[in-house]
């Protein structure tokens, strides 16, 4: 692969945390992050040496060719697989310094999840859906929180339907309010909009926007699409494991100027 290395931003605030610095000010981060896979001549080094900081309050994209490290970056990140080397960071708390059980509450009270393909349940209705992380867990409801995502979601009488009665993109959309119900530290993204018309994908990109900048939420989204990577206020470029270049305030002609430079 060829990769031009010359920096496309003018300015940046892409400051990562100093190696075994605390992690501090940012929702999530990975210093030194190293994933192998394999050993010897067949080892593939999904992540070499990965350092970056996802600031709170930002929406973030990260992108990269096929096989660049995306998706591994980001279920380390979330604590959904461990690395070689290195740490990760959410909040400022070392997931590698929680027991199993503090982990698996940190998931569940801090990260929220979207993945391409919705993941609701069939026989809940759209606000069941939303409110199931705070039954499972046996947590309160915040009702100004919970009326605030919803209003937001701008669904109405929809909140009374069942996935198989909403569209793709309303569907995504109870799929981001149940991710945001429960408050949580860092929102992360697989390919969101993977599934959608860019319609829908325009309404799901829009509302998470929203909730960034209203409602003072974080989101990390992997994507391969440059119209949906210009609705983040920051993009991270991986190639071959390692973070390449990054973008502030892309617009989708920047975005693709730049993915010209790789080897797509
Ligand atoms: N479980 C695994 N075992 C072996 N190799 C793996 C495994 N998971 C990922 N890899 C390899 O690690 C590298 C990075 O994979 P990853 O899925 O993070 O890339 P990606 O940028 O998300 O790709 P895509 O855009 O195609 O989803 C690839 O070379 C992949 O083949």
């Amino acid at each position: 692969m060829t990769i031009t290395t010359e920096p496309t931003t003018e300015t940046s605030t892409f400051a990562p945390p100093q190696t075994g610095a605390p992690a501090a000010g940012f929702a999530a981060s990975a210093t030194d992050a190293v994933k192998t896979y394999g050993r010897g001549d067949a080892a593939v080094h999904a992540l070499d040496g990965v350092t970056v900081g996802f600031e709170r309050n930002r929406f973030t994209a990260i992108m990269g060719p096929s096989g660049s490290g995306k998706s591994t970056l980001m279920q380390a990140v979330a604590g959904l697989d461990t690395l070689t080397s290195g740490s990760v960071a959410i909040g400022g708390v070392e997931l590698s310094s929680l027991n199993d059980k503090q982990l698996t509450r940190m998931r569940r009270d801090k990260i929220g999840f979207i993945f391409q393909s919705f993941n609701l349940v069939p026989t809940l209705t759209a606000r069941e859906n939303i409110l199931l992380p705070l039954d499972l867990a046996g947590r309160k409801v915040d009702r100004d929180w919970l009326d605030h995502v919803v209003s937001t979601v701008g669904m109405g009488e929809r909140l009374r339907h069942r996935p198989t009665e909403l569209s793709g993109g309303q569907q995504q959309r109870v799929a981001v309010a149940r991710a945001l119900v429960s408050r949580p530290e860092i929102v992360f993204g697989d390919e969101p909009t993977g599934n959608l018309d860019s319609r829908a994908g325009a309404e799901v990109l829009s509302f998470l926007r929203t909730a960034v900048r209203e409602l003072d939420q974080t989101v990390v989204m992997v994507t391969h699409d440059p119209i949906a990577a210009s609705y983040a206020d920051r993009i991270v470029f991986l190639a071959d494991g390692r973070i390449v270049d990054e973008m502030l305030s892309p617009t989708p002609d920047s975005v693709l100027d730049r993915m010209k430079r790789f080897e797509y």
